[in-house]
């Protein structure tokens, strides 16, 4: 399988995973190539953890197979935990041992002689920038220092694919930058292939090579972040009336009488204001400004921006993908589950 596939480090066929009446995860089927910074995107209750928590054997799927570099994650468990290295939503490292003893009880739980334990851990604390906290304990670690530890800790057993779930998740804007660094230069320079769950889109969308869009357990869009964006035809124009009366009724007058024009792809409304998505945004302006005039409705204000990967889910499900993440209870209730499911 690895000779016929050779330049996938990912297949999946058919994957879904049922909890009694939940279908947490339905009939996935994508593949990530090798050396490949992948995205899984999408809101809370997405799927995106068990689809990793799948992948990364920890969970048996209710339907479907998938092959991790090469081994098939039903038969060969412990070829796909060998070839992976996994960072968990929530922290799982010891917070009274220092840096290099968690680094260590990971280095002998994966069979590493004592001289290779003591190379990879100065390797893999340079890479984050950790080598002066090393005899630390944890617990006077920041947040993203400790992000740090746990990325440098999936790598202590030199896995080729690495699964990051939400790896950004709480951190403040700045130290968030400062992961992202991080996980571009492990997998430029390291080549290692790297499948990360987000909520945040500015996260996917300036990390991933790839995405793939998930909801309700589903994939409803793949591509590269420009694609799935340029599928959308052009520019977002917003137009802010003072009540929502004036939208509808703006709206209502479009649709009746410029469906015909080909500049114009979609329009909906949400409360006082309409959103347009238009090949030429520019030219599509004085048009609606005239129709508002000619209906004597009062535009408040006008933007113009290109198409974000929000407004990809929402021309794909109708709604936002929600920012509010999960919180530290509901974080540690998910490392709870993947402990519980774990065969
Ligand atoms: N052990 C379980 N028992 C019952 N339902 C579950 C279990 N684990 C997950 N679910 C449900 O499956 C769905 C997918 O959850 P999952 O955690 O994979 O989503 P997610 O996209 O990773 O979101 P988040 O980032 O908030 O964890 C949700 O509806 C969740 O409530």
């Amino acid at each position: 399988m690895e000779q016929e596939h050779s330049d996938e480090a990912i297949r999946t066929e058919g994957i879904s995973k049922h909890y009694e009446q939940v279908k947490a995860v339905r009939g996935i089927n994508i593949t990530v190539n090798k050396g490949e910074l992948f995205g899984l995107l999408g809101p809370n209750g997405a799927g995106k953890s068990t689809l990793i928590g799948i992948l990364a054997t920890m969970l048996r799927p209710t339907e479907g197979t998938a092959r991790v570099w090469g081994h098939d994650i039903r038969n060969e468990p412990t070829e796909v935990r060998m070839s992976i290295g996994v960072v968990f939503q929530g922290t799982t490292l010891d917070q009274k041992l220092t840096g290099r003893e968690n680094l260590d009880i990971h280095g002998r739980l994966y069979g590493l002689g004592k001289k290779e334990r003591h190379k990879r851990i100065h390797e893999v604390l340079k890479l984050v920038e950790l080598n002066d906290w090393a005899d630390e304990v944890v617990q006077k670690y920041s947040g993203g220092m400790m992000r740090r530890l746990e990325i440098a800790r999936g790598l202590m057993h030199h896995p080729n694919v690495l699964f990051l779930d939400e790896p950004t998740l709480g951190l403040d804007p700045q130290t968030r930058n400062h992961i992202w660094e991080y996980i571009k230069k492990l997998n430029q320079e390291k080549n290692i292939t790297m499948i990360l769950t987000t909520h945040y889109m500015e996260e996917a969308d300036m990390l991933c090579n790839r995405i793939a869009i998930i909801d309700h357990g589903e994939i409803i869009a793949e591509g590269t972040p420009q694609e799935l964006k340029a599928e959308l035809g052009g520019d977002i124009i917003t137009l802010n009336f003072s009540n929502e009366d004036e939208a509808t009724k703006m709206v209502e007058h479009y649709k009746n009488h410029n469906n015909h024009n080909p500049d114009t792809n979609e329009i909906s409304t949400t409360g006082t204001s309409i959103r347009i998505t238009a090949t030429d945004g520019e030219r599509t302006i004085p048009e609606l400004m005239k129709i508002s005039t000619d209906l004597n409705l009062h535009i408040e204000s006008v933007s113009l921006r290109k198409p974000t990967l929000d407004d990809v889910f929402l021309h794909h499900t109708g709604k936002n993908i929600r920012y509010s993440g999960p919180d530290d209870r509901k974080r540690r209730r998910g490392i709870r589950r993947m402990s519980r499911n774990a065969r």
